[in-house]
């Protein structure tokens, strides 16, 4: 048993959550450069929470200027064991229609050019990403949209995109009835796998707030309409937040899934060939397993 921390990442419309006991902004430093924000920390019912605005207060980062490295970093740094994503989303289904939540349970990542690992060449890592999420962390939030009465569906496949435009009609309709992804962002993407990589548990609320362009009822997708959705999904994301804590509860079992066991057999380069310098900046990640053969 550990002691249970939640992060909350929070994406576009939700730059702040109420509630917290001794609520403090506090600025984290990684070695992977500045999070996007001051990150919000306190508790709630007893148990400690830290929360990331994704894009910054005030909107500052697009999706692919996100530093998703530091961010995770600095919540893990904090002592976070369980991360919630917070994103919007357009939808590729009839029947997910906007308001209402998927907990998303896997990705397509079709974005290029962000800084996707951790790891690189002097301290190699490979983790396992087939079930990207994890589904205790995921079924709590689920549990909580449903007591806040929002209409959650458990499970979907979350497209990840590069942004910042839209998609063409042509790519909605190959993502939707190809590829079969049931809602589509610019965000989850590296986040999720930088996740894993630092032994989080990782889930994804996707709420909502268009039909991407497919749709031959709704035309196109544009910010105006996303807006007019966001507040009242921002509202619900904080009635859900607020009734985790007590689902998690403070004591937290070892992951089922091995989230927070990711890195066990994952690092391939030995001891004595590893770069000095990675191993350094790693700690915060992946300290739990180098730290036995750091040199410094
Ligand atoms: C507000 S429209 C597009 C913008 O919203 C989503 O952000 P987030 O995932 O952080 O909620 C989407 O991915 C885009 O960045
Ligand atoms: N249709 C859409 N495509 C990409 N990101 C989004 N965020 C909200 N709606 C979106």
């Amino acid at each position: 048993m550990t002691q249970t921390s939640i992060g909350v990442i929070g994406g576009s419309g939700l730059y702040q959550i109420d509630g917290l006991e001794n609520p403090q902004w506090r600025s984290v430093d990684t070695p992977w450069g500045a999070p996007s924000d001051q990150i919000l920390t306190g508790s709630l019912a007893g148990i400690d929470m830290a929360f990331l605005p994704r894009h910054g207060r005030g909107h500052v980062h697009c999706p692919a200027s996100i530093p998703y490295r530091a961010n995770i970093d600095a919540l893990k740094r904090l002592g976070v064991t369980d991360v919630i994503s917070v994103s919007a989303c357009g939808s590729f289904r009839h029947d997910m229609a906007p308001g209402e939540f998927v907990i998303v349970d896997q990705f397509i990542d079709r974005t290029v050019g962000r800084e996707a690992s951790f790891f690189g060449a002097g301290c190699v890592g490979h983790v396992s990403l087939a079930s990207p999420t994890c589904a205790r962390l995921g079924d709590a939030c689920a549990t909580a949209a449903r007591a806040a009465s929002i209409k959650v569906h458990r499970g979907g496949t979350y497209l990840a995109m590069e942004g910042p435009q839209f998609s063409t009609l042509a790519e909605s309709r190959i993502y939707r009835d190809v590829w079969g992804a049931d809602v589509i962002g610019m965000t989850n993407m590296p986040e999720a796998r930088l996740a894993r990589e630092a032994e989080l548990c990782y889930a994804s609320v996707a709420m909502i707030t268009d039909y991407d362009s497919w749709h031959p009822d709704h035309g196109e997708v544009d910010v105006t309409q996303i807006i007019a959705i966001l507040t009242g999904n921002a509202d619900k994301a904080r009635d859900m937040l607020g009734r985790l804590p007590t689902l998690l509860k403070a004591n937290r079992p070892i992951c089922a899934q091995g989230c927070d066991r990711a890195l066990e057999h994952a690092i391939l380069t030995a001891p004595p060939a590893r770069d000095p310098a990675l191993v350094t900046r790693l700690d915060a990640v992946a300290g739990r397993v180098l730290r036995p053969h750091m040199t410094r």
